[in-house]
């Protein structure tokens, strides 16, 4: 396993607002989501967790501090190049799936291929495919399956461009119990055997589990790191 920083953060800061409204969501955060590993960030609800996530996947600039994908300092990236940087270098996964409706889950999965321009390498697609375990269910629209089934297309979707990261919110959010775990296996199945590297945000200490690192903020702030047992179903 390599210990390169996929991403990091160096004493990020990010306030919302300003004057006597300004929030302090992140304050002085330096973090490093180490390569081919996966972390999950942990804390109360305000602690700083989506801002964290969101700042470091690019989406949202931070007031102070830099931010790092790889060698890439985000903060000297135009808005264009952030796009372009999101679409081919990082993959998300989001509490509410986010699919697409009017297409079906083999289209879904190959769409981040298609914004990027990038030629689907098929032996790979058909690999994270077979992995999540759709079978039959590849020709069906996100309406027709359910909710485990749809957030195992949106991994195989985060996974269909091999990002440097993927960045998951609440994955397991919207899941009962035993889609849930279903779903944390299959993360750690990519990373296990495909060195995907996985930045978790989960409010679930069992979700948490399956993570190789904990970071656990509070108030902004980091006040835990600690390396987990990395669960294996
Ligand atoms: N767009 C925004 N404008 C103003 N304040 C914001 C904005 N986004 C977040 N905040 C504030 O920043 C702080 C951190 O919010 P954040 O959403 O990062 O926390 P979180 O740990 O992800 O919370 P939760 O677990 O409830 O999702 C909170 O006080 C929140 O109210």
């Amino acid at each position: 396993m390599t210990t390169d920083a996929a991403a990091r953060t160096e004493r990020a800061r990010k306030i919302y607002g300003r004057g006597e409204t300004a929030v302090t969501a992140l304050d002085d955060v330096t973090v490093t989501f180490p390569s081919g590993q996966f972390t999950a960030i942990m804390g109360p609800s305000g602690s700083g967790k989506s801002t964290l996530m969101h700042c470091a996947a690019g989406l949202d600039p931070l007031t102070s501090g830099r931010t790092y994908l790889g060698e890439t300092d985000l903060s000297t990236l135009s808005d264009t190049a952030l796009t372009k940087l999101r679409r081919e270098r990082v993959g998300f996964v989001f509490q509410s799936f986010n699919l697409l409706p009017t297409l079906t889950a083999a289209e879904n999965i190959t769409l981040p291929l298609a914004l990027a321009g990038i030629t689907p390498d098929q032996d790979w697609i058909d690999l994270v495919t077979a992995t999540v375990g759709l079978g039959n269910r590849l020709g069906h629209r996100p309406s027709e399956l359910s909710g485990g089934q749809q957030q195992r297309v949106a991994v195989a979707r985060a996974l269909a461009t091999r990002p440097d990261v993927i960045f998951a919110d609440e994955p397991t959010g919207n899941l009962d119990s035993a889609a849930g775990a279903e779903l944390l296996g299959f993360l750690r199945h990519a990373v296990d055997e495909f060195r995907q590297t996985i930045v978790m945000v989960t409010h679930d200490p069992i979700a948490a589990e399956y993570a190789d690192a904990v970071v656990r903020l509070a108030d902004g702030r980091v006040v835990e790191e600690r390396a987990t047992s990395g669960l294996r179903s």
